[in-house]
């Protein structure tokens, strides 16, 4: 038995501290709303985020920084990507305190919009490789809601320290959560954040009455862009056959658990972004990975042209059908070049 602290009370964060809570961990769930602790501890739920659930009453959730991280033996990043960096330097004091620091884990999926790095890489410019060891990332196919309902779940462990991501592959493993683990940590978070970018896609072209060819072409040629933006970067392009890569991507554009398909869904149906997000009341991460990728692609020299169409609907008031025509009307080339 582990203490596990967890970072993060919306729906990922609460369900894998729950999972883990199962496994018999001690788990200190962390939060920056006070009432949804005082939830989490009273009345063992946590409905904004996830509906008729009842959590494990082993979890502890606690507002106080200290509580949940001291002798803590991992730590768990579930926060939305824009709050990694900023959760990483209100824990590095406690951290510094523990005797032995902690694993540093995260679960989240996208893209740093300033700084186009990948989470792994924000973590270590506040919490050094040298002092806290090499980042474990979980990621695949896994809405929050199927994991409540015990769904049968497979996942990927990856870390440049491979026992560091078996050890996390034990902590989490259960008869419905099985992870596999890998050590390409580049190619398991560029598959993670750009899939939902085609999720959007995916969302916008049914929200527009397209049929199953549009949404498998969208995704095989989402695929494809993925790859090429990730193996640029230094991934195995054998990571995007696997559960982070096409795996996710399936669950993502099919499914409608999926925020980034919802949203994309919407917009196909008319409706306006600003719209759409408010009315979402949680983390849509396509949105500013579009954003992220759509520049750096530029700036490294890769083709992205279904990210650079949703980056355009998106940002730049692109009308949804004509953006879809001057996609299908570029230059006619090879399928694999
Ligand atoms: N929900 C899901 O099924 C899955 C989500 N993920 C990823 O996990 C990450 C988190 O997503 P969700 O839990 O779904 O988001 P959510 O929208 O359900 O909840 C986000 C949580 O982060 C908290 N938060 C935001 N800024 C914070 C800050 N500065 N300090 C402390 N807490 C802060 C919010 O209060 C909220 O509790 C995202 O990157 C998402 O892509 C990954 C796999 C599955
Ligand atoms: O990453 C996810 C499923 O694997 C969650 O996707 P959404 O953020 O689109 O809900």
């Amino acid at each position: 038995m582990s203490k596990i602290t967890v970072l993060g009370t919306g729906s990922w964060g609460t369900i894998l501290g729950n999972l883990l809570a199962e496994n018999g961990h001690e788990v200190h769930l962390w939060g920056n709303n006070p009432a949804v602790i005082d939830e989490i501890n009273q009345k063992h739920t946590n409905n904004h985020y996830l509906t008729d659930f009842t959590i494990n009453q082993s979890l502890v959730a606690d507002h106080d920084l200290a509580a949940a991280l001291k002798d803590t033996e991992v730590v768990l990043f579930v926060v939305p990507t824009n709050a990694i960096r900023s959760v990483a330097k209100e824990i590095l004091p406690y951290l510094t305190k523990c005797e032995n620091p902690p694993i540093l884990v995260h679960a989240a999926k996208g893209i740093e919009l300033k700084t186009k790095l990948r989470i792994s890489e924000v973590l270590k410019t506040i919490l050094p490789t040298e002092k806290f060891g090499e980042v474990v990332v979980i990621s695949g196919p896994s809405h929050a809601e199927d994991v409540a309902k015990r769904d049968l779940t497979a996942l990927t462990a990856a870390s440049k320290d491979l026992s560091r991501a078996q050890k996390i592959q034990r902590l989490f493993g259960n008869e419905y959560f099985r992870l596999y683990t890998n050590t390409d940590v580049v190619g398991v978070e560029i598959g993670a954040a750009l899939k939902n970018v085609i999720a959007i896609g995916a969302g916008i072209v049914h929200g527009l009455g397209y049929g199953d060819n549009t949404k498998a072409a969208l995704m095989t040629r989402g695929l494809a862009e993925i790859t090429r933006f990730g193996v640029k970067l230094g991934a195995d392009p054998l990571t995007f056959s696997g559960l982070s890569g096409v795996g996710d991507l399936i669950v993502t554009c099919t499914s409608v658990n999926s925020r980034n398909w919802r949203a994309g869904n919407q917009l196909g149906q008319g409706q306006k972004l600003a719209d759409v997000l408010e009315q979402m009341g949680q983390v849509v991460e396509g949105v500013t990975t579009a954003q992220a990728v759509h520049f750096e692609a530029k700036d490294l020299g890769v083709s992205v042209p279904i990210t650079d169409s949703i980056y355009e609907i998106l940002y730049e008031g692109q009308d949804l059908k004509e953006g879809i025509v001057k996609l299908m009307n570029r230059d006619l080339k090879a399928e694999f070049n």
